[in-house]
C-alpha cells in the first residue's frame, strides 16, 4: 500500500524458511544451518528464516542445558556460539537472518527466556524478540507442555528494520495464536510477520496453516511459519509445514515434514493490491472497540 510515508514493502524481496533437521549436538546444529543458510542465499534470498530452538532439542529440561548468555551484547565468543555462528551466517552470505530461536540465560536475573535473535548482512545484531507468550497447554492424552517452568516472557512487540526492504516483525510460535501482537506489528508498518515455531502433531495438524492465514487475512500481510523438520524419535515431534502465506491469505509454498528450505519473493504489489480492494485501514471503529496500538507496547527487558 503506498501512503505518505511510501510502501510498506520497498521492492522485492525473497524470503526463505530453513526447515531444519536438529539434534543433540548443539556444533552439528549449528553447522548444518549454516549449510542451508549458504544454499537459501546462493538462490537470492535476502531475509532467511531459522525454526524455533533450531540449536537444541525442544523441550523444557533442555532449555537450560543449551541456553547462552547474551548480555553484554555482543557477548563473548564463549558465552554464546550460536549468537557468533548466526552473525557469522549472516554476513558470509550478505542476508538479514531471523536466527530462529535459542535458549537464553539471564545471570543477573537467573531467567531463561526463548529468543530470536535478528542479524543484518554486515553480522550485526538488529533486534532480540524474546518469546512473549510462553506455551503452557494440556491436552490430555494429547500433548502437555508448560514452558513456563522454566522460561521467563519477554515483554515486547519485536518489529525490526530493513532498510532497502521495510519492516518485518518477529515473534515466535506460541505468540502466533495472539492476534493482538501480529496487529500491532502490522500498524506499526511491518510488510511480514515472521515466525520460528515448533508446533506439534496435535495441534499443528489443526491449526498452524489456520493461523498463518488467519493472521494473514487479519492483517493484510505476508506471513511466513518456519519450523524444525519432524523427528519421530524426537521428545517433541515438530509439525514441520513450514509456509508462506500472502496478504489474501492464499498458501504460498508449504513444506511436508521434512528437512527443506521454502522460499518465495514477496511483492510490494501484493500487499498494497488487497489493502486497495478491502480497506480495513480506513474502516476501523474505534468509537466501537478500542485502539489495540493505542498506549505502551515497548517496556525495557532486562
Ligand atoms: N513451541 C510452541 O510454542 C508450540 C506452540 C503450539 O504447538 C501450539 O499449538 O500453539
Amino acid at each position: 500500500m503506498s501512503s505518505a510515508a511510501g510502501p510498506v514493502l520497498k521492492q522485492p524481496v525473497k524470503l526463505a524458511c530453513i526447515q531444519l533437521a536438529s539434534g543433540a549436538d548443539k556444533q552439528a546444529n549449528l553447522q548444518r544451518a549454516a549449510e542451508h543458510v549458504e544454499k537459501a542465499a546462493a538462490k537470492g534470498n535476502k531475509i532467511v528464516v531459522l525454526p524455533e530452538c533450531f540449536n537444541s532439542p525442544y523441550g523444557t529440561k533442555y532449555f537450560p542445558q543449551y541456553a547462552e548468555t547474551l548480555l553484554p551484547s555482543p557477548p563473548p565468543a564463549e558465552q554464546a556460539p550460536s549468537f557468533h555462528a548466526l552473525a557469522k551466517m549472516a554476513s558470509d552470505n550478505n542476508v538479514y537472518l531471523v536466527g530462529g530461536s535459542i535458549p537464553e540465560f539471564n545471570p543477573d536475573t537467573k531467567k531463561h527466556y526463548n529468543t530470536s535473535l535478528i542479524f543484518g548482512p554486515d553480522g550485526s545484531l538488529l533486534a532480540s524478540h524474546r518469546k512473549v507468550h510462553l506455551f503452557d497447554i494440556d491436552i490430555p492424552g494429547k500433548v502437555t507442555f508448560r514452558e513456563s517452568d522454566v522460561l521467563s516472557p519477554g515483554n515486547k512487540v519485536t518489529i525490526v528494520d530493513l532498510p532497502e526492504y521495510g519492516k518485518i516483525a518477529v515473534a515466535i510460535c506460541y505468540d502466533l495464536r495472539f492476534p493482538e501482537l501480529a496487529t500491532i506489528a502490522t500498524r506499526q508498518g511491518a510488510f511480514a510477520l515472521i515466525y520460528p515455531g515448533a508446533f506439534n502433531t496435535t495441534t499443528g495438524a489443526l491449526h498452524w496453516r489456520l493461523l498463518g492465514q488467519a493472521r494473514a487475512v487479519d492483517n493484510q500481510i505476508y506471513v511466513a511459519l518456519c519450523s524444525p523438520a519432524r523427528d519421530v524419535n524426537a521428545d517433541y515431534v515438530a509439525w514441520g509445514h513450514s509456509l508462506v502465506v500472502d496478504p489474501m491469505a492464499k498458501v504460498l509454498v508449504e513444506a511436508d515434514e521434512n528437512e527443506t528450505i521454502v522460499e518465495w519473493e514477496l511483492e510490494t504489489e501484493k500487499i498494497a493490491e488487497p489493502r486497495r480492494n478491502i480497506p480495513l485501514n480506513t474502516q476501523r471503529r474505534f468509537d466501537v472497540y478500542p485502539d489495540v496500538n493505542k498506549g505502551k507496547i515497548q517496556f525495557e527487558e532486562p
